[in-house]
């Protein structure tokens, strides 16, 4: 079964379409990133899997149960880190945490949460004098009461520090690690690199890619850079590889003894075989994958607008 089925969903505010005709499905277990500039339809798309809004069209089911139709079946299960949210100023964290256990009738230790989001030493303080990074924690924490079985969070790592987003990153492995899904949003593209088994990127409003890291990176044109020491080269064994398909620039220094090639990720080995073949010692070489941020750019801004 899937934790999340999107389903032909669109979002219209007057005559702004927030979403249009947005379909894709999170596996069970699985760390979902969702990414996309500003005004994509992130929120919107979270929002509506919340059933805070009402999409204009389509289906969305989360752990095989509609969204609307099953509310308060789907809370029971989820773990949510809304945008925006707010803590009662007169409350301290340790009764933040106390009524989120009590509300999911959930029996987790309160002084292990505090320790785990970083507020250990600070439970017993009001939430109204935490800093904006320290209300984050406190509602992580009370997102991870019950061991929901899907965690929505979204874009977690806004205003922590480092350390805060190194705890983040480690909860979302160790949630996913005892089986829960985990769908975030993020703008922090360091971040979904490193806990994310897949990604889907909003644009306008549309899933314009789904995929692993790995994947997005073969699929896209955004280029992979080849350093290489050889032996020397002649210049045909360089008009060689400037004529392979997926390769964008080659160049030699000085002394020709090394070559820096920026080509698509999937023709690194043709690149290293064509120089072999053409008699070129082949002494080491390493690579530079290009950064997510280069991937998001890639997927998200038109080529024209690159260019100028
Ligand atoms: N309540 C609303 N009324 C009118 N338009 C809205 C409303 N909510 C969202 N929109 C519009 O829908 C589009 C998508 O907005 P959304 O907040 O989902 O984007 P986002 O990807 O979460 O952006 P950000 O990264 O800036 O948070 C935007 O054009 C936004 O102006």
């Amino acid at each position: 079964m899937a934790a999340i089925e999107i389903d032909g969903v669109t979002k219209r505010y007057g005559d702004v379409v927030a979403v249009r005709d947005l379909s894709f499905e999170v596996e069970e277990g699985e760390v979902f990133g969702f990414l996309g500039p500003n005004g994509a339809g992130k929120s919107t798309t979270i929002n509506m899997l919340l059933d805070f809004v009402r999409p204009t069209d389509g289906e969305i089911t989360v752990l095989g149960r509609d969204v609307h139709d099953e509310s308060v079946a789907v809370r029971e299960h989820l773990g949510v880190l809304p945008e925006g949210f707010s803590v009662y100023d007169r409350l301290t964290g340790r009764q933040h945490l106390e009524f989120a256990i009590e509300s999911k009738d959930a029996d987790d230790n309160v002084d292990a949460i505090l320790e785990r989001v970083g507020l250990d030493g600070d439970g017993d303080r009001k939430a109204g004098g935490y800093s904006k990074g320290m209300a984050q924690r406190l509602v992580l924490g009370m997102a991870l009461v019950g061991d929901p079985d899907l965690l929505v969070l979204d874009e977690p790592s806004t205003g922590l520090d480092p350390q805060g987003a190194r705890q983040m990153r480690d909860i979302v492995r160790e949630e996913a690690d005892r089986g829960a899904t985990v769908f975030f949003s993020s703008h922090i593209l360091g971040q979904v690199e490193a806990v994310c088994d897949r990604v889907g990127i909003l644009r306008d409003g549309q899933l314009v890619a789904e995929d692993s890291i790995e994947g997005l990176r073969e699929a896209t044109s955004a280029d992979t850079v080849l350093r290489i020491t050889v032996g020397d080269v002649p210049e045909d064994a360089l008009a060689d590889v400037r004529d392979l398909d997926g390769v964008s620039e080659v160049e030699a220094n000085e002394g020709g003894d090394r070559l820096t090639v920026s080509c698509q990720s999937d023709v690194k080995t043709t690149v290293l075989s064509t120089l072999e073949e053409a008699g070129v010692d082949v002494r080491d070489f390493e690579t530079e994958e290009a950064s997510l941020e280069e991937l998001f750019m890639d997927y998200t801004t038109d080529k024209q607008e690159v260019e100028a």
